[in-house]
């Protein structure tokens, strides 16, 4: 069999119909009788649909516009979706935690309020559109309420905190200790970002913060960098008005040791760029980049000592935008993979994911179609010992370096990257059930 005859039987042997899920939707302040509501859906049905379901359910008022909108990762950044978008399909990019929580019925006899009592970080919200067309955001953030407290200490009302300087250069005496005081101050306050000058210091939180929704994209637009609390969208911000104003190429820097968050980082930097010009809604070109990067880290991210979604590979993202100031499209260059963990990984690390995507993530059906067998027949994949011997843990799923839970993660993630190269254009329409 040919490689184009496997490809055929494996689009055939793997259609089936659509499988119905059923998302929970934040209404906010539209509904005081629930927090989430439960609709069902498949993964085409459109945005639209969803929201006219809503309107219906919580007898909105018919003459306002609603829109859907998708908050994403760490901070909870909004995108709205486009009538026509399908949001089961986003929400296949979701990680698996997210989509379990996101998705999980109501028990029998309980009721849709009592459902996720505690926003999850992947949610769709229903929000109201104002007759301008813009989009009315209503909630309170810890994060802004800090910013109150600040006002009212520069204003003499609060005494002022000790060991708290926004830019390590204001600090009275600078050293490594008043330094790390410093940032550990601001950190345990939840203040992970302090400017060094023009540099910005990140402290990975490893957990959800609300500061990088509409809000805060609203919030620093076209604020000079300092005027308000460090933070990633200000150095994004800057960036793009200097390029505006000085008409040229603007060059930004990311740098840190593994899981410091560098490509967090990136992303929210990306997200900021192009909602500055997209005005919060989702565009191709965010639609592509978020595409491009569950694809890139199939094939270029790996399972470290310190962390579990280590890119070893380089990235050049370039944005390009059009003399008024609009995202035209971006180019993603990237260099130096660690080619040598094709054939050698450390104890406990993995090699790249895509061959776990392949031998765990895949039905039985696509495992044949693709003539690819038992992972024991794969030396690359079995983390034998530098000399041969097989590693202590023995056979299956240890061979492979997975643990308790892996496998269905990796079947959710082989899901995902189908969907996202799809969605970049890389596979056929075919192959997407
Ligand atoms: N600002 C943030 N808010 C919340 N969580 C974050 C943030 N930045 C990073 N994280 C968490 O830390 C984890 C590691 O971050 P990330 O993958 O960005 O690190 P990295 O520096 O790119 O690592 P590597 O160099 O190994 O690729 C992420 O999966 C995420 O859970």
């Amino acid at each position: 069999m040919n490689v184009d005859q496997a490809s055929t039987t494996w689009s055939n042997s793997i259609k089936r119909p659509l499988e119905v899920f059923t998302i929970s939707i934040y209404p906010g302040h539209l509904s005081e009788d629930a927090i989430s509501w439960p609709v069902q859906a498949t993964s085409e049905t459109k945005a639209e649909c969803i929201v006219n379901v809503l309107v219906e359910k919580l007898q909105l008022n018919r003459s306002t516009g609603y829109v859907l909108a998708e908050v994403r990762a760490s901070g909870g950044e909004e995108w709205i979706l486009d009538p026509g978008e399908c949001p089961v399909q986003r929400m296949m990019l979701w990680p698996r935690t997210a989509l379990n929580s996101s998705t999980r019925k109501p028990e029998k006899g309980e009721k849709a309020s009592s459902v996720q009592p505690d926003p999850p970080e992947y949610r769709f919200l229903l929000r109201e559109k104002c007759t301008d067309g813009s989009i009315h955001y209503k909630h309170s953030s810890a994060w802004l309420q800090e910013r109150e407290e600040r006002r009212m200490e520069e204003r003499g009302f609060l005494p002022l905190r000790a060991n708290d300087a926004d830019d390590l250069c204001n600090l009275p005496e600078l050293g490594e200790d008043t330094i790390l005081v410093n940032l550990r101050t601001r950190f345990m306050r939840c203040q992970i970002y302090t400017y060094a000058g023009s540099i910005l210091v990140a402290i990975n939180p490893f957990r959800f913060l609300p500061i990088y929704n509409p809000r805060y994209v609203q919030l620093y637009a076209g604020r000079r960098l300092g005027e308000l609390e460090p933070h990633i969208f200000a150095v994004a911000d800057a960036a793009y008005h200097s390029m505006l104003r000085e008409r040229s190429h603007q060059c930004l820097v990311i740098t840190g040791e593994s899981g410091s968050g560098k490509t967090q980082s990136t992303n929210f930097l990306i997200h900021h760029l192009t909602a500055l010009s997209q005005r919060g809604y989702t565009s191709g070109v965010e639609r592509t980049i978020l595409g491009a990067g569950p694809v890139l880290e199939a094939f270029g991210n790996a399972k470290t000592a310190y962390n579990n979604n280590s890119s070893r590979f380089g990235k050049f993202i370039q944005v390009n935008y059009w003399d008024n100031g609009t995202v035209r499209g971006a180019v993603v260059e990237k260099y130096l993979l660690e080619k040598s963990r094709l054939v050698s990984q450390e104890k406990r690390e993995r090699n790249y994911h895509v061959f776990y995507y392949l031998l765990a993530g895949m039905s039985e059906d696509e495992k044949a179609a693709l003539h690819l067998s038992h992972p024991s027949a794969y030396t690359y994949l079995t983390h034998k010992e530098r000399h041969g011997h097989p590693n202590v843990n023995g056979q299956d799923t240890a061979e492979m370096n997975l643990g308790a839970g892996d496998s269905e993660e990796l079947k959710h993630d082989y899901e995902r990257l189908k969907l996202a190269m799809e969605m970049v254009g890389f596979l056929p329409e075919t192959c997407k059930q």
